[in-house]
C-alpha cells in the first residue's frame, strides 16, 4: 500500500530536499499542489487532509496555521519548523533521544522535528545528563558553526549573490542570547538552565558542527574524558545514524582542523569528545538540510509508518 505524503512549502529548502529524499521511493505517492495555488488556504486544507503524512516546511505563524487546518485524524504531520517543538501533545522527532522515543514516534500524529543546532547540542547533551556525569543544573556554553542553508531562501540568495564583503568572513549571531532553539535544548537534554548559545554563519553552503566545552572540575566527582566518550558510545551504539569517533579522535588531531562539512549528504551525526585531564570539548557534526532537516524528518517519517529508517541514499 502506498502512503499519500503532501509537503506544505514545496518549493522550500527543506521542502525542495524533501522530494529528493521522497522521488527514491516506490512506497510513496506524493500530492502536489499547483505552484499558483501554494498559499491558497483552501487548496493547502484540501491536501493535507487527504495525506497520510504532511511534512510542514513552512515558516513558524503558517505551520501553526496548517497545524489548525487538519480536521481528520488520520493525516500525521511532521513540523520542520520551531512552532511546536516544545508543544504539548507533539512529540519530538528525534528518534534516537531516548529508548522510548520510536514507540512514541509511531503512535503519534503531531511530530515536531528539532532545529539543525538543536540536533547537534542534545544527542551531545542528553546521555550525559541522564548519566548524572553533567549535572541537570550545570552551566554549559556552546558554539555552532553552520553553513548559510540553514537561513532558508533569503540567506541562500544573499550569500549567493555575491558583492558584499561582509559575508566573506565567519558571522556570529544570535547575540541577544535568545536564539530559538534554547527551549528545545532545555527542554529535551534535561538541563534546567539555556546554555550561552553562540551561533557562527560562514560562507560554505551546508554543515555545522556545535562544540560544549567542559571544565572537569567543575562535574561532580572526578569526571574523566573517557567517562564522557564512554557513556556516548554505550548510548549511541546500537544507532545507525550517530557515530561516536575514537576518544579525542586521532585522524582529526592529526590534521590539526576539524571539518564541519563531513556529515554533509548523509543522514549522519558524528559526535567527538577531544579531552585532557582538566579539560573536554563535545562536539557534534551533522548536515544542516540532512540529519538537521530535510533527512530527520523522512527518518521520522519512517519511523511513524513502522518502515525501515534508511533514506535510500
Ligand atoms: N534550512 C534549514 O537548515 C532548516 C530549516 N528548518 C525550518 O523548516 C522550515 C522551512 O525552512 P526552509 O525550507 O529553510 O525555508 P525557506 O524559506 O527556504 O522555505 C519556506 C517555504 O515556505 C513557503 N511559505 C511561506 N509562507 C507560506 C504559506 N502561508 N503557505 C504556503 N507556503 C508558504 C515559502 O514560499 P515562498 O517561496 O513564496 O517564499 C517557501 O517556499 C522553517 O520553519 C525553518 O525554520 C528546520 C531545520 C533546518
Ligand atoms: C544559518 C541560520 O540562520 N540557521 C538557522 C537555523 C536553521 C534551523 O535549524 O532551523 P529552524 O529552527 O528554523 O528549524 C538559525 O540559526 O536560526
Amino acid at each position: 500500500m502506498t502512503t499519500r505524503v503532501y509537503v506544505d512549502g514545496q518549493e522550500g529548502t527543506t521542502g525542495l530536499r524533501i522530494h529528493e529524499y521522497l522521488a527514491l521511493r516506490g512506497d510513496i505517492e506524493v500530492l502536489k499542489i499547483d505552484p499558483d495555488k501554494r498559499k491558497d488556504p483552501v487548496e493547502r486544507a484540501r491536501l493535507l487532509n487527504a495525506a497520510d503524512v504532511a511534512f510542514l516546511c513552512l515558516p513558524d505563524a503558517a505551520s501553526r496555521e496548517a497545524a489548525a487546518m487538519v480536521t481528520n485524524s488520520h493525516t500525521c504531520l511532521i513540523d520542520a519548523s520551531t512552532a511546536h517543538r516544545t508543544a504539548s501533545g507533539w512529540v519530538f522527532g528525534l528518534p534516537e533521544l531516548a529508548p522510548d522515543q520510536r514507540q512514541m514516534l509511531r503512535q503519534s500524529k503531531r511530530i515536531a522535528n528539532p532545529g539543525c543546532h538543536a540536533t547537534a547540542f542534545i544527542l551531545l547533551l542528553r546521555p550525559l545528563v541522564d548519566a548524572g556525569l553533567v549535572p541537570a543544573d550545570a552551566l554549559v556554553t556552546a558554539t555552532s558553526i553552520t553553513g548559510y542553508s540553514g537561513g532558508g531562501k533569503k540567506m541562500i540568495e544573499q550569500y549567493q549573490a555575491g558583492g558584499d564583503p561582509a559575508l566573506d568572513s565567519p558571522r556570529p549571531y544570535g547575540l541577544t542570547l535568545s536564539h530559538k532553539h534554547l527551549p528545545e535544548m532545555v527542554a529535551h537534554t534535561g538541563l534546567r538552565t539555556a546554555p550561552v548559545f553562540m551561533p557562527i554563519v560562514a560562507n560554505f553552503y551546508k554543515g555545522l558542527a556545535v562544540s560544549v566545552p567542559l571544565h572537569l572540575q567543575e562535574l561532580p566527582g572526578m569526571v574523566t574524558g573517557h567517562q564522557l566518550h564512554d557513556a556516548l558510545s554505550a548510548r549511541y551504539a546500537q544507532e545507525r545514524f550517530v557515530r561516536v569517533m575514537p576518544l579525542s579522535d586521532p585522524s582529526t588531531l592529526e590534521q590539526g582542523f576539524f571539518d564541519v562539512q563531513a556529515c554533509n549528504d548523509t543522514n549522519r551525526v558524528d559526535i567527538f569528545v577531544f579531552a585532557n585531564e582538566r579539560q573536554a570539548v563535545l562536539m557534534a557534526r551533522l548536515d544542516n538540510l540532512g540529519k538537521g532537516a530535510s533527512g530527520a524528518a523522512v527518518q521520522a517519517m519512517n519511523v511513524h509508518l513502522g518502515k525501515d529508517e534508511g533514506l535510500g541514499l
